[in-house]
């Protein structure tokens, strides 16, 4: 669907070039969400940009559903536009209108007839759950109603991809939470790939299948999104990952363990999808002479599953902790033997 080659973005400032976006190869299938995230001055912004062709590319190829945005001319591009929709931050609404006259204006910039231009406004305003607010000015709206109207906007054309820049930075935790629902309805009811860009893992979490980490312009893990919740590589991955899964595997908190239970047996468990309960605690608990006593975990729910990590504290015959730990790695679930902070 979206296949990206050799993409870079230098940017010439009076008394340096800052490559901003570094020589980046990708490829998002059809109907996937699609999440960027990296720390300010990452590369995000530009990234987006460059697939809209905001920003214009120093080197490399976009290519979207068999058109390279890239190189297109002036005419085409408005033309390829209209399969790409945005949202934004801050809204960018047209304040002096109406929410469906701001619903509209794409509709009225491509030569849609009104009576057809009204219904699939009155649609629109359906799917993002605003019945009723047709005619009330943006500054009457909440922030996330600001957000649903920007959302409407951007599939006003039937776009094939949306592109969302911090759609919900500017929002709180409860506001945030109900665009990204409707961002995954409007996925799963009409198919639309979704590539967001966010600093917040939480956001990944919630409703991401693929996510991409960047840092100096460049993608430095790239993956799955449970996969990379459960084997971050580099460090900048761990960092967001414990934005969301607190901090089990912060080094003070495993030394506190360490120090508390010296003489035990500590095993960290990988939980992952369908094996995200405690049922193997107390099987162990049955099948073993063993005392099991639980510490530390967390456990939290992605688009792919539910996944968690949990420190538990054996006590008993060396023997039998390894047969339990024999007996766990024959299950699904991942076992490590006194984890090193
Ligand atoms: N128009 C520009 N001219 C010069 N440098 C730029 C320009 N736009 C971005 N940059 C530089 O490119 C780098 C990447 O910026 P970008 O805005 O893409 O990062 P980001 O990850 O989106 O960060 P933020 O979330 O803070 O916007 C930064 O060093 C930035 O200063």
């Amino acid at each position: 669907m979206i296949s990206i080659k050799g993409l870079s973005k230098v940017f010439q400032t009076k008394d340096q070039e800052v490559t901003a976006v570094d020589n980046l190869d990708l490829t998002i299938e059809k109907g996937e969400i699609f999440g960027v995230i990296g720390y300010s001055g990452a590369g995000k912004s530009t990234f987006i940009r460059l697939l809209n062709r905001l920003e214009d590319p120093s080197a490399g190829s976009v290519v979207i559903d068999d058109r390279d945005v890239a190189s297109l001319k002036k005419k085409e591009l408005r033309l390829a536009r209209q399969d790409i929709g945005m949202i934004f931050q801050h809204f960018n609404l047209l304040w002096s209108r109406t929410v469906h006259d701001n619903i509209a204006f794409p509709l009225e910039v491509a030569g849609v007839a009104k009576k057809e231009r009204d219904q699939r406004v009155e649609e629109l305003i359906e799917l993002v759950g605003l019945a009723g607010r047709g005619q009330s000015y943006p500054s009457q709206l909440s922030g996330g109603q600001k957000q649903r109207v920007g959302i409407a906007r951007a599939l006003a054309n039937k776009p094939k991809v949306l592109l969302c820049d911090e759609a919900t930075s500017a929002l709180d935790p409860e506001t945030t939470d109900s665009i990204l629902d409707l961002l995954v309805d409007i996925n799963q009811k009409l198919n639309l790939t979704i590539v967001l860009i966010t600093h917040e893992m939480h956001v990944i979490r919630k409703i991401c299948h693929q996510v991409a980490v960047m840092e100096g312009g460049k993608i430095v893990e790239q993956g799955d999104v449970l996969d990379v919740f459960l084997h971050p590589q580099k460090k900048v991955t761990k960092r967001f990952v414990d934005q969301v899964m607190g901090d089990p595997e912060k080094e003070n908190s495993l030394n506190l363990i360490h120090d508390t239970y010296k003489s035990d047996s500590i095993l960290k468990l990988h939980f992952v999808g369908e094996n995200t309960n405690q049922a193997l605690i107390s099987d162990i608990s049955r099948r073993f002479n063993i005392d099991v006593n639980i510490l530390h975990g967390k456990i939290t729910q992605t688009q792919k599953g539910a996944y968690g990590t949990l420190f538990v504290q054996f006590s008993g015959e060396q023997s039998e902790i390894e047969n339990v730990v024999g007996y766990i790695q024959s299950t699904t679930v991942e076992v490590e033997v006194n984890p090193s902070a």
